[in-house]
């Protein structure tokens, strides 16, 4: 099990006042606040396109913020904050791989953009073991099905040493022997202080807060529905 020292940079809480996010030509949410403290996991629920993925992609820094504050510890939280972004592991719908790629070399490759440094091959094959996928280690990506593709792209959070974990939809495509291995990866990085905010319509079986997106759906005044 991981412990707090493996953290590249210690973990900082997250706090958020009535934020608000503007995206494809409307106000996806507003006032939205949450807390996240160390060894805290929040999940994003709501339906399709209420701004669950958006919240996540904000946070890792590809959007920006049109209201309200995000503090990441004592900090305003900032687009473009290198601290911020070498202090989190973002997962999105799409997989980050090169199909001509073995697995090893897409591995390499991240932990080289994302840390300077490719992943050394005994924490590879621990990450791979959590997922099953140590038998394609040497295997092109191309010749992978879309679940393994899938464990694949979250065996990242598995060597990647970072404190707070963004994941969209981490468990679509997941066997049910797959579902409980990466709740266990959820587990241990909970105790071992990191921080999770998952966005997913499915039960993971950790626990955790709930933010249900609906809360913080713009309010359409009755002028403006008629527009
Ligand atoms: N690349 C984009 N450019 C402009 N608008 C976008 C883009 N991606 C999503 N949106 C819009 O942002 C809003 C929120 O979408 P988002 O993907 O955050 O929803 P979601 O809750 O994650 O949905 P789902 O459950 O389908 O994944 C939607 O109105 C969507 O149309």
């Amino acid at each position: 099990m991981a412990s707090r020292s493996t953290f590249a940079t210690a973990p900082k809480p997250l706090r958020a006042d009535d934020l608000a996010c503007f995206r494809g030509g409307r106000m996806v949410f507003e006032r939205l606040s949450f807390t996240l403290d160390p060894g805290e996991l929040l999940y994003l629920r709501g339906k399709n396109g209420s701004g669950k993925s958006t919240l996540l992609r904000l946070i890792a820094g590809y959007l920006r913020i049109h209201g309200g504050t995000l503090m990441v510890g004592d900090d305003a939280w900032w687009r473009g904050d290198a601290a911020l972004s070498e202090a989190l592991i973002y997962a999105g719908h799409d997989n980050a791989l090169k199909p001509v790629l073995t697995l090893r070399e897409n591995a390499r490759e991240l932990t080289r953009l994302m840390t300077g440094h490719a992943v050394g091959d005994v924490a590879l094959a621990d990450a791979a073991d959590v997922f099953g996928l140590t038998g394609l280690l040497d295997q092109p990506v191309r010749y992978f099905s879309s679940g393994q593709r899938h464990r694949s792209n979250l065996m990242r959070f598995a060597y990647l040493k970072r404190p707070l974990w963004l994941m969209d939809e981490p468990t679509v495509g997941l066997d049910t022997e797959n579902r409980e291995a990466l709740a266990g990866l959820m587990r241990a990085h909970l105790d071992a202080g990191g921080m999770i905010i998952a966005a997913t319509h499915d039960p993971i079986g950790v626990e955790g807060a709930m933010i249900d997106m609906r809360d913080y759906q713009p309010k359409v005044s009755l002028e403006e529905a008629w527009l």
